[in-house]
């Protein structure tokens, strides 16, 4: 029903945002005349609706409708229904459990894609977990809308739930709302004179109650310094003069630099701490603007001794280099001591760097007794230059007096792994680490890695470092930690073909007392999807597999000379003749970034529709040792598009690809991936789908947040990078670039581009176009005026996938 209604008010607006009266290419391509579906399918009452509604709203003379066959127009009406259930499929992002006399409860929040309002909707699931049998969790009967709120955090004890809503607008200020279990018992309003928007996300995310709980210390925008303000007689310097009687207006001020993509208008992000009793709010002073804070927790709060606020800093004195993905940023911890606003009113104090001696330290935890800082290092990316690489786990002793020393021991937990042997373990990437990882011994901690092309939950013994699966050692499934319940374990899971499902690990000791975990699924699931979702993933399959590295040369590390991986989904069943369906080849960006084998619903919507598909984790992907990953700089364009192509061969050799009906899919390194591939490999791939890609590092090198990136991948390291690039260097990012091997082009390429992308800015993709336009390649361009590089809010996501799922699909001849 829900849908039905969705359906009928696309019918009856045409300024609704799902299908804008501006986006008409979009409507043109909805009904293509070529357009077959691998699978015939029968179309529900809702997807005729659906499709009326369309039409109905094509105010422009119906051009796209006329000619319409009815099979064709069925047909599509099925497909974007089926896409519409994928996109609206929830993600499981946090959880918490709460321990009280009464018993055990989770909390899960969750976020489901509002296609109308272009929006992620948030909301907020309970349970009872019963004590009897912990796998058994006693849901409420329906979720709890939470949209509008930026961040929930509950205090340690459970008994208070701070609510932050940012502001929509730029005028607004920022609330606090404090909750006990039944009511709402404080709201603050902080004006943009105090501070802007709080970070919930990203590197500066850190929000953290202290131990009585009275206090939350948290990162937000420093306010911007005022403008200038100007009338027609001349210029007022004073703050707040703007009097729009008299005709004044603002100027735009001195430029400052701002955190590069997905941080726009991010400039300042700088400590502040609420007493959430009287709502008082205090800027911590004493640390210099030429640190951008994030990550704040407090120290141990021991009697007599002095507390500090421990944060991750990052300079961004000079060039604020894009943050995004980017972890050799150097960072350090940094403690400043708090002290009660009674006690020193203005008083500032010095910030200690407690990490001197390594180029980066971020996420710190403290342990349970608190005699150990505990944190994360990315010394391997700031060190070599590769802007994601293994990650290393350090700690430092705390002072149990609260006197912190001039310098520090750093002392290695987790050190990189250059080469993996087979089967152990690869190194730290992209750790996830809880707020409060520890078990009950107070020693081992639970957090989640990439371990080849699986996410897995490790548990790490902070005194042995002794690392341990404790994930299921058998699953190709991925697997994420999102709470504690005592030693047992909440956690998510999913495969490319199975929607994340809750996971309960219950801690069970073998005769020698050594640790291990049953897992169970929860007893009911946490959502259902449609049939067709259901019935169509039912009837998919996916292994990975070990791709042979083609040409080994001796100048190899040997790390770099074994296997890669790729994820290969593919349907269960036989067709006649041995026929096959056609493959989508799809890769990840970054290049130093990795294809999990979990959920992707974009992904698990084009194999529904009859995709094969092969998602290579080339060499340089996370997960897979530091050797590996340290192979490709310097090789880009060469040695990537070669594991490409050996991977797309050996599923050949296989027998899992057809290889006359062959698509390839990529964003950003993926995309300079895909475009390379068309213009090397020209009689490989029979259509193509570049997402924000990079096809000329000699044009993006100039405009791109992270220009530092263009001369480590082009170079292999990082000293060449300079602002001003010179010829040899502008010579050499042609060369390695798609561009270089555009008079090559034959396959028909569909291209999908963000007007706001800081990254790979969209004259990047729009100059290849115009290029094989030139030349008379086909070629079909999407742009969407509000997204950047990342390309994923609802519509755009939709809009995208149904457009590669129809251009795919004219050239395979399904
Ligand atoms: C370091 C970096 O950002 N490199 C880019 C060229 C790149 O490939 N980035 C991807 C990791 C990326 O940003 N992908 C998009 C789709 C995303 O939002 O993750």
């Amino acid at each position: 029903m829900a849908r039905i209604y969705t359906l009928s008010a696309l019918t009856c607006s045409t300024n609704l945002g799902f299908f804008p009266s501006s986006h008409l290419h979009l409507r043109r391509l909805l009904f293509p005349t070529t357009l077959t579906l691998p699978h015939s399918k029968t179309l529900s009452s809702s997807s005729k609706a659906w499709i009326r509604g369309v039409v109905a709203m094509d105010s422009s003379g119906t051009d796209s409708a006329k000619g319409l066959d009815s099979t064709t127009e069925e047909e599509y009406g099925t497909q974007s229904k089926l896409l519409q259930d994928f996109m609206t499929i929830p993600t499981i992002d946090k959880a918490w459990i709460f321990n009280s006399d009464s018993g055990t409860q989770a909390m899960v929040a969750m976020s489901q894609a509002n296609l109308l309002a272009n929006k992620r909707r948030k909301f907020m699931l309970s349970a009872h977990i019963s004590k009897e049998e912990s796998s058994n969790f006693h849901w409420a009967p329906f979720p709890v809308e939470m949209t509008g709120a930026s961040a929930f955090v509950p205090s340690p004890s459970g008994l208070k739930l701070l609510v932050i809503r940012n502001p929509e607008n730029d005028d607004s200020p920022t609330k606090f709302e404090i909750w006990s279990s039944s009511q709402l018992v404080k709201e603050f309003h902080i004006p943009l004179k105090v501070h802007g928007s709080v970070y919930v996300d990203g590197w500066f995310e850190g929000i953290s109650w202290n131990s009585d709980e009275t206090r939350v210390a948290y990162v937000a925008e420093e306010p911007s310094f005022p403008k200038p303000t100007f009338d027609h007689l001349g210029y007022y310097k004073k703050e707040n003069s703007l009097d729009k009687d008299i005709g004044s207006w603002k100027g735009q001020g001195d430029w400052e630099e701002e955190w590069g993509e997905a941080y726009a208008g991010k400039k300042q992000p700088s400590l502040f701490v609420i007493n959430v009793d009287s709502g008082e709010v205090k800027h911590i002073k004493g640390v210099p603007r030429s640190i951008s804070v994030g990550q704040v927790v407090w120290s141990p709060n021991s009697k007599g001794s002095a507390q500090y606020l421990v944060f991750a800093g990052w300079l961004g004195d000079k060039r604020k280099l894009g943050l995004r993905h980017c972890y050799n940023r150097p960072c350090a911890i940094y403690a400043i001591r708090f002290t009660e606003p009674k006690d020193d009113a203005n008083e500032s104090f010095p910030i200690h760097n407690l990490t001197k001696s390594i180029s980066s330290g971020f996420s710190p935890r403290f342990s349970k007794d608190g005699k150990f800082l505990l944190f994360l290092s990315a010394k391997a990316a700031v060190d070599s230059g590769a802007h994601c690489s293994t990650e290393s786990l350090h700690k430092i002793s705390w002072p149990s007096d609260g006197k912190l020393p001039e310098s520090t021991n750093v002392v290695d937990v987790i050190e990189v792994v250059n080469c993996p042997d087979d089967g152990c373990f690869p190194g730290l990437y992209f750790t996830g680490l809880l707020s409060d990882p520890w078990l009950s011994d107070g020693q081992t901690l639970m957090l989640s890695s990439y371990w080849r092309s699986c996410r897995v939950i490790l548990s790490l013994n902070l005194i042995s470092g002794e690392v341990s699966r404790v994930s299921p050692n058998d699953s190709d499934f991925s697997w994420s930690v999102l709470a504690l319940d005592g030693d047992n374990v909440v956690a998510v899971s999913s495969s490319p073909v199975s929607v994340p499902e809750i996971k309960y690990g219950k801690k069970v000791l073998d005769p020698s007392g050594k640790p291990s975990w049953h897992w169970s699924s929860i007893q009911k699931p946490i959502f259902k999807c449609s049939e067709k979702v259901t019935s169509g993933l039912s009837s998919l399959q996916f292994k990975i597999l070990n791709v042979p590295v083609s040409n080994v040369s001796e100048c190899l590390t040997e790390g770099a000379k074994r296997p890669f991986e790729a994820i290969y989904v593919s349907s269960t069943k036989t067709k006649e003749n041995g026929k096959r369906d056609p493959l989508a080849v799809v890769l990840h960006g970054g290049p130093h970034t990795v294809a999990p084998s979990s959920f992707s619903k974009q992904l698990a919507y084009l194999s529904s529709i009859g995709y094969s598909l092969l998602i290579v984790n080339y060499r340089g992907s996370l997960g897979f040792g530091e050797d590996a990953l340290q192979s490709i700089p310097g090789k880009i364009g060469s040695q990537d598009v070669n594991d490409v192509l050996s991977a797309v061969d050996h599923a050949v050799e296989m027998g899992l690809a057809d290889p006359s009906r062959i698509t390839v899919l990529g964003g950003s390194h993926g995309g300079f991936l895909t475009t390379h591939l068309i213009g090397q490999a020209p009689d490989k791939f029979v259509a193509a789908a570049a997402r924000n890609p990079v096809c000329n590092i000699a044009s993006m090198v100039g405009i791109t947040d992270i220009p530092d990136w263009c001369f480590f991948e082009a170079y292999g390291e990082q000293t060449h990078y300079t602002e001003a690039p010179s010829p040899e260097d502008m010579s050499l990012f042609h060369q390695i670039s798609p561009i270089s091997h555009i008079s090559k082009v034959k396959t028909p390429t569909l291209f999908l581009l963000g007007t706001m992308d800081l990254r790979v800015p969209i004259s990047n993709g729009f100059q290849y176009v115009r290029a094989l336009k030139e030349k008379g390649a086909e070629v079909k361009v999407l742009v969407f005026p509000n997204d950047n590089h990342s390309l994923d809010r609802p519509q755009t996501d939709y809009e995208s996938f149904l457009n590669i799922a129809v251009w795919f699909n004219k050239y395979c001849k399904l």
